[in-house]
């Protein structure tokens, strides 16, 4: 009776594993039909609308040469009248022990400013608000509150301490660089920046997942629900650059990709941006905020370079020590976070803190590290890199020709996964 059993009990068991595995080979196989089908789509139409497509003028192609974004008109910077001298000076009159930031961490999204912020509360010399981003110069609603509604959300702190927030929104928003300089012109600012394939990736993730408490949307999430990634890499393409330029993209030899084209094309769409001040919204911001070269040539009409550290969010990843070296000196705090006080977790290779011999190793970031569960196919990464390909060049030239740890990869072709499943 009990043989009997034991033998019915494997039998089920090899049967699920069995059935298991019948649905995973039969899940990707579909996926795999699905991906080849959207890459071949109106395939033979596309050579036709190449040819037919009109060169671009050569007076339009000169201005890629200089990266200069338009300036923002002040009406659509938004500037506020408030006097900061003024509202610390009467916190102080009344022994309230607050400043206005001497630094902000303006971005990028899902480039590992969670981490950075996380590792800079556990220097004594910096301070930032416990509770998540503030959002003062991107949203309306809280910019319109004033400069004292940005104070009081500051944290205490004696007036030694280097006061900062981070708000990854910022940097992308074509407002905010007149309105921080309006607000305050020797303010600090650092830019974490990050391989621009993944952080397009890992944007998507968070937007689809993303979830808020009282009904607050994403701007532009909700649609993702029904969409693919390839299908919202195309959509933000086809907005971007146009569906012809995409399919260019898409389906062209290396050798023929558009590449210049596509960079000047993309830049017009930013440009436009630029001009009414409208921000990047989804889809098409996993492209325009992985474009980190153009806008930061826009913060650099505001701000001296001096005043703006970009950090390789890779160092975050890899060398956190050597990225907090950077960032202590650029702010000219103690080098009190260094090797010493981070380690190598083994499950996730990120890396945990810790503030003294003695402590736990505290691990940043909450919910964070959904990218690195799960990947994106083949071939959509593969247009990915050739859209970055395109734009690559503005980092170099933004960047005086210093190239980050994900440039070499990104410009080698040979280095791409076949764009046909
Ligand atoms: N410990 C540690 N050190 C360095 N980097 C880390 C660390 N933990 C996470 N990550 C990476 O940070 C990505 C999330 O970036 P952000 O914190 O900037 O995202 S957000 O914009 O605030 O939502 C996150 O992206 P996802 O993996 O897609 O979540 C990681 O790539």
């Amino acid at each position: 009776m009990r043989k009997n059993f034991q033998c019915s009990f494997l039998t089920i068991s090899v049967a699920l594993i069995l059935l298991q595995l019948y649905l995973h080979i039969y899940h990707n196989t579909r996926k795999d039909e699905h991906l080849r089908k959207f890459f071949e789509k109106e395939k033979a139409q596309i050579a036709d609308q190449l040819i037919a497509q009109q060169p671009v003028a050569p007076a339009a192609r000169t201005k890629i040469l200089g990266i200069h974004p338009p300036k923002i008109p002040d009406e659509h910077a938004g500037l506020i009248n408030g006097d900061i001298v003024a509202i610390e000076a009467e916190a102080k009159e009344q022994g309230i022990r607050k400043r206005f930031p001497d630094f902000i961490v303006m971005g990028m999204q899902k480039c590992g400013t969670t981490a950075l912020q996380y590792f800079m509360n556990f220097h004594p010399g910096m301070r930032s608000p416990v509770e998540g981003e503030l959002h003062f110069f991107e949203r309306e609603g809280n910019y319109r509150k004033g400069y004292k509604a940005y104070f009081d959300q500051m944290p205490y702190g004696d007036p030694e301490l280097l006061i900062f927030e981070k708000t990854p929104d910022y940097m992308h928003d074509p407002k905010v660089p007149s309105r921080m300089f309006h607000f305050k012109p020797d303010l600090k600012l650092i830019a974490v920046v990050c391989d621009p394939v993944h952080r397009a990736f890992s944007h998507y993730l968070h937007a689809l997942n993303i979830t808020r408490p009282q009904g607050w949307q994403m701007p532009g999430a909700q649609e993702l629900k029904h969409k693919t990634f390839e299908e919202v890499v195309f959509q933000a393409l086809a907005e971007t650059i146009n569906a012809t330029m995409a399919k260019a993209l898409i389906q062209l030899p290396e050798d023929q990709v558009p590449y210049e084209e596509i960079r000047l094309k993309f830049h017009r769409y930013l440009d436009n941006g630029m001009r009414t001040g409208r921000r990047y919204l989804m889809p098409a911001s996993i492209l325009a905020r992985s474009s980190y070269g153009y806008l930061l040539a826009h913060w650099y009409r505001y701000f001296p370079r001096e005043q703006v550290l970009v950090v390789d969010g890779n160092d975050l990843k890899v060398r956190p020590a050597h990225a907090m070296q950077r960032i202590q000196e650029f702010l000219g705090a103690e080098q009190y976070l260094t090797d010493k006080n981070f380690h190598q977790m083994p499950d996730t290779g990120f890396f945990c803190i810790q503030a003294r011999p003695d402590s736990d190793c505290l691990i940043p970031g909450g919910n964070k590290g959904r990218s690195a569960k799960t990947h994106m196919d083949a071939p959509v990464e593969t247009v990915l890199r050739r859209f970055f390909r395109a734009i690559e060049p503005d980092n170099l030239e933004v960047f005086d020709g210093v190239p980050f740890s994900w440039t070499a990869d990104l410009m080698d072709p040979s280095a791409d996964k076949p764009l046909e499943g």
